[in-house]
């Protein structure tokens, strides 16, 4: 399952504004691919054109032997179909319910009876833990679940490639770490190919089989995960240590002049730091803890607040997160068993 993407030699500009130019790489199919890059150098400007919403100036966008810039109308519309996209806000309609959101691709796009509609909406509004939310409105409910609620929508076409635009962007590291797993699961269970852009340094080095970096019009590197996360590129190593000093600056525009009365002084852009283990999928239990209220709220009579994810042994997971994830990294470390959520070794 998943569809490859195949990029050869795209180039966009707006005006006299080249975005990037000559831009090739090759999406694997059914992996997780993560696109870094500083602010404004066209990340979500490649995933658009990537899915028809902007055309690109030269260049190919192979989805299988479908040339996607170059399609005529009515199979741009049916190759779309093979695609989710999650934008950043959700992209919700805020007077419409959750079902309604999330039903809405399936009302427009097929032909499915309204049950039909309701099987899969509950199901992939279990697949992000919404059961329970189909009446709440965008507005009454946390950033988290709306970028889940729009990941089930994106979700319910059954996407042979879902592309997905700064998951963690307004969301609290806690949470981000939570929807990264989340990320992992889905693409065990759905297989399809996964490619996501973001800022975030934590995401790039722990979920994706491979990253691709862009800066200054041009696809620095695209390839295995380790390859960037060990990489010795002055750029690379600089944005991955989050460092002032280095070739990317506030405007990102620095003249040539700059670059090399900076290269003369020698600035550190910093060794790079142990590459972290790359999280695995979670077990059964921890898709179940995500399903907030869970079996004890119910016998407790406790309603949880909005967002948050207790399993049915009363446990927050927002708190547990962090401990789970670091005993996960610690054992694949010492290469031993991750501590599993229900026993005690954590
Ligand atoms: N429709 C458009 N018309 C003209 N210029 C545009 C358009 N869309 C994007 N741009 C310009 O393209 C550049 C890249 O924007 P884009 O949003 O893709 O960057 P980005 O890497 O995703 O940034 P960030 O990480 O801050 O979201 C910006 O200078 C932006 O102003």
């Amino acid at each position: 399952m998943g569809v490859e993407i195949r990029v050869e030699g795209l180039t966009k500009a707006f005006g006299r504004q080249t975005i990037w130019q000559d831009v090739s790489l090759t999406v694997p199919a059914g992996e997780i691919s993560v696109l870094l890059g500083p602010s404004g150098t066209g990340k979500s400007v490649f995933l658009k054109s990537l899915v028809g919403l902007l055309k690109p100036d030269r260049g190919h966008i192979w989805i299988g032997d479908r040339d996607l810039p170059y399609l005529p109308e009515h199979q741009l519309y049916e190759t779309r179909k093979l695609f989710g996209v999650l934008f950043q806000d959700g992209a919700l309609f805020g007077s419409m319910n959750l079902y309604d959101n999330i039903a809405f691709p399936l009302r427009e796009h097929t032909k499915k009876s309204e049950s039909d509609i309701r099987r899969v909406v509950m199901e992939k509004m279990d697949m992000v833990g919404l059961l329970g939310s189909e009446n709440k409105l965008p507005g009454e409910i946390s950033g988290g679940m709306k970028k889940r609620a729009g990941l089930a929508r994106a979700l319910v076409l059954d996407p042979e490639i879902l592309l997905v635009d700064e998951p963690d962007s307004g969301l609290d590291p806690v949470r981000t770490a939570l929807l990264n797993q989340l990320f992992i699961d889905l693409n065990a269970q759905i297989n399809a190919t996964f490619l996501i852009v973001t800022h975030d340094i934590n995401t790039a080095r722990t979920i994706p089989d491979n990253i691709g970096m862009l800066y200054r019009r041009e696809l620095v590197m695209f390839g295995p995960r380790e390859m960037l996360l060990s990489s010795e590129e002055p750029v690379v190593r600089q944005f991955l240590n989050a460092r002032r000093a280095g070739p990317i600056g506030m405007s990102e525009e620095k003249d040539v002049s700059e670059l090399e009365a900076e290269s003369k002084m020698g600035l550190d852009v910093g060794t790079l730091p142990p590459i972290q283990p790359q999280l695995m999928p979670s077990d059964g239990r921890i898709r179940a803890a995500q399903h907030a209220p869970g079996a004890w709220c119910a016998a407790h009579g406790v309603t949880p607040p909005p967002g948050s994810f207790v399993d049915d042994l009363g446990r927050n997971w927002v708190e547990e997160w962090p401990r789970y994830v670091a005993s996960q990294q610690a054992a694949a470390m010492h290469g031993g068993q991750p501590g599993h959520p229900g026993g005690a070794q954590y």
